[in-house]
């Protein structure tokens, strides 16, 4: 019989929240009320989804975990590991667009931020081999941009953030502009990189599909503002692929957090339709 996924509690983790926020709201200069309230648990070492329509907040949030912006009201914890070695940062993040800079190799794109932290080249140059084979880009250290693929531009962007050695992983919709076969396979990959390297993982989406396929948990939001209309604990292994994503379990998840958004969405349309 196919599983649904569960409605999931706070989400404290083994050794408590990696990240946490208390009635957080952003409002922007242009007085735009983007987020919030939201309060937010992600428990150390979890994957989890934030998924929501177009322009609900979703990077808002995203940023503001990762420092980038501040909250107009409430808090944000992020509690990382250990202290850091020169270069070492415990957030990474990556972007919608992989950003690399176009006159440089790939090799010197991810040892940007190892140069910017005065990191020795000795260092720099074993860190970003080692980060380029996680990412499969070995043979493309000294390739530019232009020449790889959409794809192969997201593995270096998301290699430019793993050379810092982050607990926290954040990203920003990384894979929405990639072909249907080049995302499965990144998010695959991504998985494998969760596993292996036991980092906190927030991703943010707007397809359920993809949430689903990849998370421990999917957080549903409201459009704009911003706040958290459902959450589901997924129901998989951790170590996921063609077999799940073609498993009646799955689709029985998908529906469900579908239907989720769906209702989320229509209950802010209803109440604007009362206030009109
Ligand atoms: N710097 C800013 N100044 C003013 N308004 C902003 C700013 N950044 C975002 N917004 C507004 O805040 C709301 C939330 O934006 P945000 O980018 O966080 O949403 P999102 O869910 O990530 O959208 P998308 O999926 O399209 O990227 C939107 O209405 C957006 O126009």
């Amino acid at each position: 019989m196919a599983s649904s996924p569960r409605p999931s509690a706070a989400d404290a983790g083994a050794t408590g929240p990696a990240i946490e926020l208390r009635s957080v709201t952003k409002t922007y200069r242009t007085g735009t009320l983007a987020l919030g309230p939201i309060d937010l648990n992600i428990g150390r070492g979890k994957f989890v989804s934030l998924l929501g329509p177009s322009g609900c907040g979703k990077s808002t949030a995203l940023r503001m975990i990762a420092g980038l912006a501040a909250p107009s009201s409430g808090r944000i914890e992020v509690g990382t590991a250990s202290p850091r070695g020169r270069g070492e940062h415990p957030i990474g993040f990556v972007f919608q667009e992989p950003t690399l800079m176009p006159w440089a190799s790939i090799r010197h794109n991810v040892a940007l931020p190892l140069k910017l932290a005065h990191v020795a080249s000795t260092e720099i140059a074993r860190r970003v081999d080692e980060v380029l084979a996680r990412v499969e880009l070995s043979e493309f250290a000294d390739a530019f941009p232009r020449e790889l693929s959409g794809g192969m531009k997201m593995r270096a962007s998301l290699a430019r953030a793993l050379v810092t050695r982050p607990d926290i992983l954040l990203l920003d919709e990384p894979f929405a502009a990639l072909d249907e076969i080049t995302r499965f396979r990144l998010n695959d990959d991504l998985l494998a990189l969760w596993r292996e390297l036991q980092m906190t993982v927030v991703f943010v989406t707007h397809s359920v599909f993809e949430s689903v396929y990849l998370s421990q948990r999917v957080v549903v939001m409201t459009p704009r503002p911003g706040r958290i209309a459902a959450s589901f604990d997924i129901d998989a292994p951790t170590s996921r692929g063609e077999e799940f994503r073609l498993s009646a379990d799955y689709a029985a998840q998908c529906r469900e957090v579908s239907r989720a958004l769906a209702s989320a969405s229509e209950g802010a349309l209803s109440t604007r339709e009362a206030r009109a």
